[in-house]
Order: structure tokens, then sequence, then C-alpha cells
């Protein structure tokens, strides 16, 4: 029999738009994404589509075309759990700040308790799905927190973790390069997991369908992460020689991206890599290195965050040293605040680490991010409780109008790579700028040659051009 009723456990960044594609491209099968939030929940349910709480390009869509006729968003999470016959839990798992594990491991804390919600109130069979990222064997423990009900209700655990990322969340839902399913290798195992492969069969080719045991499937996804960052700290490792040898970052990455060993994406130097899972993730695989004795591997990989944690604060340094070793009381706007483009995600973002160095640097600070609240900036700079809530009110301004951020300041820091910076008037911004006017390039967007002929100073990343 295939499968009639879903349900999500969690509302956000992809819980949301993860169920939103299931429904579009399964009308036949009931999708019901439920979370405890009662405001993110409302915000998916909202009358004006353009208000939901997660901004992806594209997305706006898919939900308006599925949602009232087979996708449903409910803080009515037991109600939701007893109809479903397969349960994803999309919660987040964010890095322990207390505790064994403290600022490493995860924190399986709400991955725990929806385990426990299940358990109470489940009344027949279930597939639950890990769509969370997890440490490798949690699926065992979420096994045993299940299993121990004394309900008689048998559950499958399957790991099928989501590769999407953010600002193109859409176009890797509809054409993922490959779904990745872990179930086990028994005889009830192996059928839940044809049901999971059955329900991604209906948009996604067969072959690009990949099972696996639990393990490799739980493991895959924090390695694809580790990765992926890797090339992104070992590509900004190199900017900085290339800044002391005029060699140019961008000439070596497709040098070296054409070979199709290597390959051509993800080379491209930055402020550094932010987002909400790549450091959590990469510091979750070192935990659990470490806590099986492999202090090698571990060390390894911390490599990849202390090389992204030393070019965000390079960035910075260099600012406070090109503006004369002094930006007391200087105006410096900053231009994203989000981790990357079309995303409104500000987790983890390298402009966070770059507007609290300056502000300690006691500068004057100007924000603009298209998508990005003047709320959740100061929200992420409160949160790091490097100083008192009113002294970042104080010292930083949040602006609707690019123009106006850039108004009199000294310096422009570009720290996301927003496509519509490259399309400003650039000769209007540097009239109203105090000179000598500097452009900090984080993302390497910006045409260095028009600026430099506007009369700009500009510094990018990886080039001394
Ligand atoms: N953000 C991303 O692009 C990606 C995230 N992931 C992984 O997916 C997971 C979820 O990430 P996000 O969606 O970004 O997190 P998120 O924080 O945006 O959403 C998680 C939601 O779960 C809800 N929740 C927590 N406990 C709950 C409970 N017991 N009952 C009901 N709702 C509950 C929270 O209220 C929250 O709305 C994480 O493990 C993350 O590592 C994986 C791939 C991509
Ligand atoms: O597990 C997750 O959360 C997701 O993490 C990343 O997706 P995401 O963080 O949304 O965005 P990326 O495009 O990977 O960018 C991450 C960070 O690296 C930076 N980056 C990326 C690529 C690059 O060449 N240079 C670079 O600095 C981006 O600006 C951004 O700050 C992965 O790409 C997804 O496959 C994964 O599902």
């Amino acid at each position: 029999m295939s499968v009639k009723n879903i349900c999500c456990i969690g509302a956000g960044y992809v819980g949301g738009p993860t169920m939103a594609m299931i429904a579009k491209k399964c009308p036949h099968i009931n999708v019901t994404v439920v979370d405890l939030n009662e405001a993110r929940i409302a915000a998916w349910n909202d009358e004006d589509v353009s208000n939901i709480p997660v901004y992806e390009p594209g997305l706006s869509d898919v939900v308006a075309e599925a949602r009232g006729r087979n996708l449903f968003f409910s803080t009515d999470v037991n109600s939701a759990i007893d109809i479903a016959e397969v349960i994803f839990i999309s919660v987040n798992t964010p890095t322990k700040m207390y505790g064994a594990g403290k600022g490493q491991a995860a924190d399986l804390k709400w991955i725990e308790l929806c385990a426990r919600q299940i358990a109470s109130v489940a009344k027949n069979d279930k597939i639950i799905v890990e769509k969370s990222t997890l440490p490798v064997r949690t699926a065992s423990a979420i096994k045993d927190i299940l299993t121990h009900t004394g309900s008689g209700v048998s559950f499958q655990i399957l790991s099928n973790p989501e590769f999407l990322a953010e600002g193109t969340a859409v176009e890797d839902l509809d054409s993922p390069d490959r779904v990745l399913i872990g179930g086990d290798d028994t005889p009830e195992g192996q059928e839940a997991l044809r049901k999971l492969v059955d329900i991604y069969a209906n948009w996604v080719p067969r072959d690009r369908i990949l099972t696996t045991s639990v393990w490799s499937s739980e493991l895959s996804k924090l390695t694809a992460n580790a990765f992926l960052a890797q090339r992104v700290s070992s590509i900004n490792a190199l900017s900085e020689i290339c800044e002391k040898t005029e060699a140019n970052i961008a000439e070596v990455a497709r040098a070296i991206g054409t070979d199709s060993r290597i390959g051509s994406k993800f080379l491209k130097s930055s402020v550094g890599f932010g987002g909400s899972c790549f450091q959590k993730d990469i510091l979750n695989l070192v935990y659990i290195a470490k806590s099986y004795g492999l202090n090698e591997v571990a060390n390894y990989w911390e490599q990849v965050i202390i090389m992204n944690d030393h070019q965000k604060t390079r960035f910075a340094s260099k600012i406070v040293s090109t503006l004369y070793n002094t930006v007391n009381g200087k105006k410096i706007a900053l231009l994203g605040w989000a981790f990357k483009k079309d995303t409104n995600d500000t987790r983890e973002s390298p402009a966070i680490h770059v507007a609290d160095h300056l502000l300690f640097e006691q500068a004057n600070l100007a924000v603009y991010d298209p998508k990005v609240s003047e709320e959740q900036v100061y929200n992420d700079l409160d949160y790091l409780k490097t100083r008192e809530r009113a002294e970042n009110r104080a010292n930083l301004q949040v602006y609707l109008d690019p123009y106006e951020a850039c108004k009199g300041a000294h310096a422009i820091a570009v720290l996301t790579e927003w496509d519509e910076f490259k399309t400003y008037d650039w000769k209007s911004i540097y009239n109203n700028m105090l000179k000598p006017a500097t452009v900090f390039d984080g993302r390497n967007v910006l045409d260095i040659a028009e600026l430099k002929a506007i009369g700009f100073q500009v510094r990018s990343i990886g080039s001394t051009l």
C-alpha cells in the first residue's frame, strides 16, 4: 500500500520547503507540517503567501500551489503524529552549549523530545525519518526510546538527510543531485525504505535515489558538509598567500577548477563561510572522532573551523589597519548581513563576527541588507553577549536604503554577495562618502576597475589588484 499521510515535525528552513516540494509533486499524499512555534506556523498559513517565514526564490509559488490542497501547517503535533504513516523529524540540532561536549557535540534534546512524543501518541506502526542532520548512530537512540513504550507499535527508523542549500532550496529540491536514504537491512527495514523511495520517485529519477545502511547515511551528511566547508577554507587559506604574493585567487581557482578531478564549484574565496550547518556539523564530526579517541582525525577537521575563524578576523583587522589603525567613531557601512545571498537567514553569518570586531574597536556601523530585519541584526549581536544591548543600538544603525547607509562613511564592507550591490550607482555613493573612500569587498563581487576609476580605494579577498 502506498503512503497517504505524512507529517513533518519542525517547520523551519528544511521542514517547510522540503514538505512543500513533496506536497507539490505528490498531490495524492496529505502532508502536514507541525511546529511548537505558533508564530512560525501562523506565518506559513498567512493568507499573503509572500509572508511565509522562510525567504527562498520560488518557494512562495510552491506553497501557494499545494497549501490547503494537500499541504497543511499546524501546531497540533499529536493529531498529525496520530494520522501519519511516515513521520519526518526536521527539528533543530544545534551545537550543545552546556555540559559534556559543550561547544562541539550536537544538542539532541529536541530530537529526543520528538521521539518521546511519537512514542506516547502512536497507536499504529510508523516509519520515522531522520531529516535533521544527526551524529552517526543517533537512530539507535531513537529506536531505543520508541521501542520501550510497551505499546506494541512497531517503528522503522530511516535516515534521509537533506542536502539543499539555502537560496537555491527550491531548485535543489526539484532536481537534487541525489536523495540519500539509509535503512535497516531487515525485511521490515527494506520495506520502509522502499516506501520512502517510492515517494521521491514521483519526481526524482530512480538512479539518483541512493540507498545505504542507516549509519552510512547519517555519516555521509556530516561528511558532505565537512568536504564542502573544507573547500572554502582551503581556498581562503590560499587567498592569504595571494595577498602576499600578487597572485590572484580568482585566477588560481579557475586554474585548479578546470581539473575535472578538482572541479570548479565551491572555490570562491570570501570573508568566510557562515550558515547554521557547516560549523556545527564539523564540530560534531570533531566531537565524534574525539569520543572514539581518534585525535588526529579530530584535529584534521577542526582546522577547517580554525581557518574560517581566522579569515573572518583577518578581514575585520584589515579594515582597521587600512583605516590608519583606528576606526573609533568612524562610520563604516556594512552591505549585507545574511550568510549568503537570496536568503534571510543570518545564522553564523560572517557579518556578525566582523561587526562585533569593529564595534569592539568603537566604530559606528551602518548596516543594510535587503532581506534581514533590524530586529534580527540586533538579536544576532545581543546573542554574542559581548557588550550591553544599549551599546549595540547606540553604535550600530540599520538602514532600509543602502545609499543612506553609505552616506558620510569612511568605508564600505561588502559582507554578502547580493546581486543588487553590483547595480548601485557607485559614483553617487562615492560622492557622498568621506575621502579617502575605501571599499572592502568580502565577496569579490564588485567591479574593481570601475570602482578605482571612480576614485575608491579597493581591498578585495585574495588579490592585490
Ligand atoms: N538550514 C538548512 O539549510 C539545512 C538544515 N539541515 C538540518 O535540518 C535540521 C533543521 O534545520 P532548520 O530547518 O534550519 O532548523 P530551524 O531551526 O529553522 O527549524 C526547526 C524547527 O523545529 C521546531 N521544533 C523543535 N522541536 C520541536 C518539537 N519537539 N515539536 C515541534 N517542533 C519542534 C522549532 O520550533 C523550529 O521551528 C537541522 O538538523 C539542520 O542541521 C539540513 C540541511 C540544510
Ligand atoms: O546542511 C546544510 O545546512 C546545508 O549546508 C550547505 O548549504 P548552505 O549553508 O545553505 O549554503 P552554501 O551554499 O553551502 O554556503 C555556505 C557558506 O559558504 C560560503 N561559500 C560557499 C561557496 C564558496 O565557494 N565560497 C563560500 O564562501 C557561502 O557564502 C556561505 O556563507 C550545503 O551546501 C548544503 O548541501 C547542506 O544541505
